[in-house]
């Protein structure tokens, strides 16, 4: 019953999944990919990822997709070839570059979750994150810290808040929780607290996102 109302109340129609194209070294990594998978088949949500099938988005795709949610992969054209990605489910949105690949899952998204991964995923995670800062958007940013991956970035973050480099309310913008079930709810409930230093939304359309990113 409480998960029925909780599927009913889901704010987000569409979230956005940062993830490895590794599957990491701890089975937990790709068991929490999959969980998180299930858990947005579970509330009506359906995914937008950067497309193929290697790696932890593999294993989020797949869920979705299994699911019966819909599924968007965004790839650049550059690497659209199988022997790259591997096969996509879903709906491929063909992109020229990675600006434009960030730019169109952020358009497409109510929302933004992290799963451990490496470089791909923490550009992806803290541009999204610089964003908010910057009222480019005020979509929930959240990170799921699964085993504790991400306990040094989480800490990094505090002492940048310690030594005066990001405000104490720009904390605030990134939600992490343990488990997808609880960093979906924690996100539902997310109200934005830190100013917005702009007020441009960079992809409003396919053109102005094109603008925007190639100034
Ligand atoms: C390593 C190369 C290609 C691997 N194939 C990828 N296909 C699609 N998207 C990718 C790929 N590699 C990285 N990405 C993007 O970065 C994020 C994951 O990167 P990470 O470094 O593994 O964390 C992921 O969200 C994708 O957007 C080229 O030879």
């Amino acid at each position: 019953m409480e998960r029925e109302m909780e599927m009913k109340q889901s704010k987000f129609k569409r979230i956005c999944v940062f993830c490895g194209s590794s599957p990491g070294k701890k089975s937990s990594y790709r068991e929490a990919a999959i969980e998180l998978g299930r858990e947005l088949v579970s509330r009506n949500i359906d995914l937008v990822y950067g497309g193929g099938s290697i790696g932890l988005m593999g294993l989020i795709s797949q869920a979705v997709f299994d699911g019966g949610r819909h599924v968007i992969g965004v790839i650049p054209k550059t690497l659209m070839p199988r022997e790259i990605t591997g096969e996509t489910v879903g709906e491929v949105k063909a992109v020229s570059d990675m600006h434009q690949r960030k730019a169109e899952m952020a358009r497409q998204s109510d929302a933004f979750i992290a799963l451990p991964g490496g470089y791909g995923t923490l550009e992806e995670l803290l541009e999204v994150i610089t964003w908010a800062q910057l009222g480019i958007h005020d979509k929930p940013v959240g990170l799921l810290n699964v085993d504790g991956y991400y306990n040094s970035l989480l800490s990094f973050i505090d002492k940048a808040v310690e030594e005066g480099f990001v405000s104490p309310n720009a904390r605030h913008i990134l939600v992490s929780a343990p488990t997808a079930r609880d960093l979906v709810k924690s996100m539902e409930e997310y109200e934005p607290q830190h100013e917005r230093v702009a007020s441009k939304v960079c992809w409003e359309t396919e053109e102005s996102a094109k603008y925007e990113i190639s100034r």
